[in-house]
């Protein structure tokens, strides 16, 4: 049996959205079926995601020191932080107090810098959250922007495709300069095939392709990290990490659009979990 000792845990940081399939209700499933213990600290709660036409958005910024001073006085501490999803650029500080307090020698913190896709920011993002974000990056082990936010965070204008691999190990390299061990640049098209581009800590850099199946979908940049942070907490090394995640993304967008899942509702991840539960 696996004793309390033996088992990890991560503290997340991102927000509850009722409805599409993202951030917390996709991060809990999976850390669970990967045999994490999920702790949550929400940023904001939607009625859904911000891909819908219309949500409704609560930013839990004044309630976030409350509810961590309780953590404090109980003592917590996590083999993992992972954050995601921020309310506000207050939100920025929150986090890297967070890190610091619960962090142990070994602790992995895991940083997803989201602030949008397909060359936009989302709405919720102001330019100040857009900048502070480079301050909180620099307190990750691991960061895992998409290629948008790659662009924001080194001032590059985005473009879908036609990158040099050459730019891409420079705009991780100027990523990683900014403060943390690892980088892995998601959803880089390259012809057929969807690329991560992963930094290591030694400056050495993969190319990790997988062929691009389906259609693009919210969710994924979720799913992806949550399995790279639970790989990272347990040792794995960050390619092996990054292998699984791309991999089971491209079973579970195959899956949604066998089932015709709307493609605002993201990714049928429920189908595929005992896959994760197995590995
Ligand atoms: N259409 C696709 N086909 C295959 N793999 C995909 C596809 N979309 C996403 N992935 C995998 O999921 C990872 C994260 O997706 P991405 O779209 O970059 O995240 P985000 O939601 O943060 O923009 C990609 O780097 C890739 O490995
Ligand atoms: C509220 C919210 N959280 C998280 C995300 C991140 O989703 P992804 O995994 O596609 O980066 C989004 C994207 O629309 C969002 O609106």
């Amino acid at each position: 049996m696996t004793s309390e000792k033996q088992q990890k845990k991560i503290a997340v940081i991102n927000d509850l959205s009722g409805y599409g399939r993202c951030s917390l209700t996709v991060v809990i499933p999976i850390l669970s079926a990967l045999k994490i213990q999920c702790c949550p600290v929400p940023t904001s709660i939607l009625s859904n995601h911000t891909g819908f036409p219309t949500y409704f958005f609560d930013d839990y910024t004044e309630k976030m020191p409350k509810y961590i001073e309780q953590w404090k006085k109980l003592d917590l501490s996590f083999d993992g932080i992972y954050s995601g999803f921020l309310g506000s650029e207050a939100q920025i500080q929150i986090v890297i107090d967070m890190i610091k307090e619960f962090s142990l020698p070994d602790t992995k913190v895991i940083i997803d810098p989201i602030m949008g896709d397909h060359g936009k920011a989302y709405e919720t993002y102001t330019p100040l959250l857009c900048s502070r974000m480079k301050e909180l990056v620099g307190y990750g082990d691991i960061v895992t922007p998409n290629l948008t936010e790659a662009c924001i965070l080194t001032g590059r204008e985005y473009r879908k495709d036609g990158w040099k691999r050459a730019e891409l190990i420079r705009m991780a390299s100027e990523i990683q300069q900014m403060g943390p061990e690892e980088v892995v640049i998601t959803g880089v098209t390259e012809g057929g095939f969807i690329t991560n581009v992963v930094l290591q800590k030694d400056g050495t850099g993969h190319f990790l392709r997988s062929l691009r199946v389906g259609r693009e979908r919210p969710g994924t940049g979720d799913v992806f990290s949550s399995i790279v942070a639970a790989q990272a907490v347990k040792g794995v090394p960050l390619t092996a990490g990054v292998k699984k995640a791309a991999d089971f993304v491209k079973r579970c967008i195959i899956k949604s659009d066998q089932l015709n899942v709307p493609r605002e509702n993201g990714v049928c991840f429920e189908e595929l979990l005992s896959v994760l539960i197995r590995s």
